[in-house]
């Protein structure tokens, strides 16, 4: 039978083994009780079928029931035939039997976890409550309602209470082994200690329970004691076995007629034999549950010990546990290599002696706030000495376990090397300080040249601007910052020249010729324009990937207007402000050029002023200078902008008048003469007059030099003065032959 049991609580997929398997048990189990049932009345007094098929039902799906129904009632009848009973009158009892079983089931699937059922006191409780109380109450109510009729209200009473406790004994000697068996379990034990431990238990219960029941008063007061001490000494799934052993050879012993259980309390009937039977499985099965819980829990705790202990030994950094006082109760491998010590060097070390002395009182508040439960743990900084005497640089995190009354137990320290990361730390610090010092320098240097310096990010946005650039710019940095450096730096070409738009043009590595005459103008933002030098550098990374650039302006308005100044002196005559000889040649030059390419014809003249030495010996040589300015400027005033007056020196002018037809040219210059003539010159009251004379020579000749035809104008000129001052004369060939006079 009990091949058969295991083999069905197996949940074996093989469904017709296990048909036959219940049916077959159901079958002799009920015959068995039903053998007792003839012994004391007209019910059993303990009913294990039910049992049996609510263990089966629980382990298999709701798809299942039909035949597993079918196969127990098979059984059933199979028995009850057999067993003598009319074949319609057992089939309302089976029926009663499947309600109970199924109603049964489908409460405890709902309340109990289908891994493990009875996993604690909670669950063994919701089982007592569902199928030791309600499924078998309701099932007695049932079973005497389909009596109800042909019976008195004794019997009634007496039919109620036989059937439910019947039915309780049933289930709690039985179901609850069902429910937690698991496949493989006998198989596991083998032939271990644990079987041989299983045999001796079971084989002293049941002796010394046959013993009670045999000889001795009240046995179910003494049956209960091997129960217990089952129930302490061996796992939960073999006490209920013992439980189900003790149950079923009681009720064969009943059965057989070889005890008698007698009750010695007159209110019960006879067929109440079990109710002690209840009473002390009840007890023992409680104690079984709770010797479970107690093993899961030690077994937790163990596990936890276990996995703390491995987690500590194989860590990878230093673990220990101390003591309040500070005494080392555990270290792992990993401190020890750390410091150098074996793990025994440690039970005659304090902590005091292992850490720096600057460091042992760093942590002591921290300690303090752990103590008092101020704070759940802390990590800080140490060093720590070595066997070797090196000091290590460790991180130390601080935890402490209390006991139940929160009392301090012992530190657990976590002491985890990082002298490395120290190193780099320093190092680091050391590069920042000198990459500190460094950008000081550098902007201290930027600040104080007076270049503007203008830095960009890949993107041509601005990273950077010296106080110059920001003076120069108009904008401040924190506002140019991020802004396209097109959209701060406007530079163009000349004043009104085309703005520049690529600044990379500047770029230094192109060796572009920087002069201060290339007249780039940088226009400030309400700052005005400043004549400028730009040069780029671009900015790369060591990959040579390009990461912005450099704008270096300088600011060279003064130099530009000192070279204008130079080039201006160069070229005039300082006193009248006209051009000087050396500029009048090269417009000369210019006037050929223009012959030479556009056939253009000219006119030179060459004017010489009368008798001018006579106010410098009557007036001085500041009025002389006077008159000379006032003169250049009443020429000046005579002539066009494109023609071209000079002082050759002394009271000596040259005019050219360009694209100029000769009849033209020659009344300018008689108009100019005239103008001189007339001119009234005014010193300290006194009123002067003077006079010029002309020479002028037109330029049509392209095979003809600048300093012939200035000799040209200067021999018509020569003979303009001795014909009579005051005259204009036309240059002729035979003139020059006449009068040689060097220019
Ligand atoms: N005030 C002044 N006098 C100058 C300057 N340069 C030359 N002279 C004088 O100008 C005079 C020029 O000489 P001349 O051309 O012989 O004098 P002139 O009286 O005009 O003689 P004619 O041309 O023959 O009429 C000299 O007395 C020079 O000293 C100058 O820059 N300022």
């Amino acid at each position: 039978m009990e091949k058969n049991m295991l083999s069905l609580f197996s949940a074996s997929q093989n469904i017709w083994k296990v048909l036959l398997a219940l049916g077959f048990s159901i079958g002799v189990l009920a015959l068995v009780c039903m053998k007792f049932v003839q012994q004391t009345s007209n019910l059993a007094s303990v009913w294990l079928p039910t049992a049996l098929l609510i263990t089966v039902l629980f382990h298999y799906r709701y798809r299942d029931w039909i035949p597993l129904f079918c196969a127990a009632a098979l059984g059933l009848a199979a028995a009850q035939t057999l067993a003598g009973a009319p074949f319609l009158s057992y089939w309302p009892y089976i029926l009663n039997n499947f309600i109970e079983a199924g109603i049964c089931v489908l409460l405890l699937r709902k309340l109990l976890p289908a891994q493990d059922p009875l996993s604690g006191p909670t669950n063994w409780i919701k089982f007592l409550a569902v199928a030791v109380i309600f499924s078998p109450l309701l099932s007695s109510a049932i079973s005497t309602l389909l009596i109800m009729h042909s019976h008195s209200a004794r019997e009634l009473k007496q039919h109620f209470a036989t059937w439910y406790i019947s039915e309780a004994v049933g289930v709690l000697s039985l179901a609850q082994f069902g429910l937690i068996y698991q496949r493989g379990y006998w198989q596991q034990l083998g032939h271990s200690r644990r079987l041989y431990k299983l045999l001796l238990t079971l084989v002293l219960t049941l002796l010394s329970g046959f013993l009670a029941l045999k000889w001795l008063p009240y046995p179910f007061a003494f049956i209960i004691l091997p129960l217990l001490w089952t129930a302490a000494r061996l796992p939960r799934v073999e006490a209920f076995f013992i439980f189900l052993c003790m149950t079923l050879m009681i009720t064969l012993l009943q059965s057989t007629g070889s005890i008698s259980v007698k009750l010695h309390f007159t209110p019960f009937p006879e067929s109440l034999l079990f109710t002690p039977l209840i009473l002390i499985l009840l007890p023992a099965n409680a104690m079984a549950m709770a010797m479970h819980a107690l093993r899961v829990e030690k077994s937790y705790i163990t596990q936890s010990e276990s996995r703390f202990r491995n987690a500590m030994e194989y860590s990878a950094i230093g673990m220990a546990l101390v003591s309040p006082l500070g005494k080392w109760l555990q270290v792992n491998k990993s401190l020890c290599n750390l410091l150098g010590y074996e793990a025994n060097d440690f039970k005659t070390l304090t902590v005091q002696e292992i850490v720096d002395p600057e460091d042992l009182s760093k942590d002591q508040s921290l300690l303090q706030q752990l103590l008092d439960g101020e704070i759940q743990s802390y990590q800080i900084e140490k060093r720590y000495l070595c066997r070797n005497g090196e000091r290590v640089w460790a991180l130390l995190a601080m935890s402490l376990v209390r006991d139940d009354n929160q009392n301090p137990l012992y530190f657990i320290s976590q002491i985890k090397d990082i002298s490395e990361l120290k190193r780099t730390e320093i190092t680091n610090k050391r590069l920042s300080e000198a990459l500190h010092e460094e950008k000081e320098r550098l902007y201290i240097t930027l600040n104080a040249i007076n270049e503007a310096v203008i830095s960009t990010d890949r993107h041509m946005n601005i990273t950077f601007m010296n106080p110059v650039a920001e003076k120069m710019t108009g904008w401040a940095e924190p506002q140019a910052q991020g802004k396209l450096v097109s959209s701060i730096v406007h530079i163009s070409v000349g004043r009104d020249g085309p703005r520049v738009d690529n600044l990379m043009q500047f770029e230094i590595n192109k060796n572009l010729p920087l002069s201060v005459d290339q007249s780039l103008i940088l226009h400030g933002h309400h700052t005005g324009q400043f004549d400028v030098q730009v040069a780029v550098s671009q900015l790369r990374t060591l990959k040579d990937d390009p990461i912005g650039i450099v704008l270096v302006i300088q600011n060279v308005s003064k130099s530009r207007e000192l070279m204008r100044q130079l080039s201006y002196t160069a070229s005039h005559d300082l006193l009248t402000g006209l051009s000087n000889r050396g500029s009048f040649e090269e417009s000369l030059k210019s006037a050929l050029q223009l012959t030479a390419d556009k056939h253009q014809h000219h006119s030179l003249a060459f004017i010489d002023l009368d008798y001018f030495k006579a106010i410098n010996d009557t007036a001085g040589h500041a009025a002389g200078d006077e008159l000379l300015r006032q003169l250049s400027y009443l020429m000046q005033d005579q002539i066009r902008n494109s023609d071209k007056l000079a002082r050759l020196g002394g009271d000596e002018f040259a005019l050219i008048l360009f694209n100029c037809p000769q009849e033209q040219g020659l009344q300018v210059i008689r108009q100019l003469v005239r103008k001189i003539n007339e001119f009234q010159f005014t010193w300290n009251n006194q009123l002067y007059r003077i006079g010029a004379s002309a020479g002028i020579t037109r330029i049509v000749d392209t095979s003809v030099n600048g300093s012939e035809y200035m000799a040209q104008a200067d021999v018509a000129c020569y003979t303009a003065k001795n014909s009579g001052r005051g005259q204009v004369f036309n240059y002729e060939a035979q003139q020059k032959r006449l009068s040689p006079r060097p220019i």
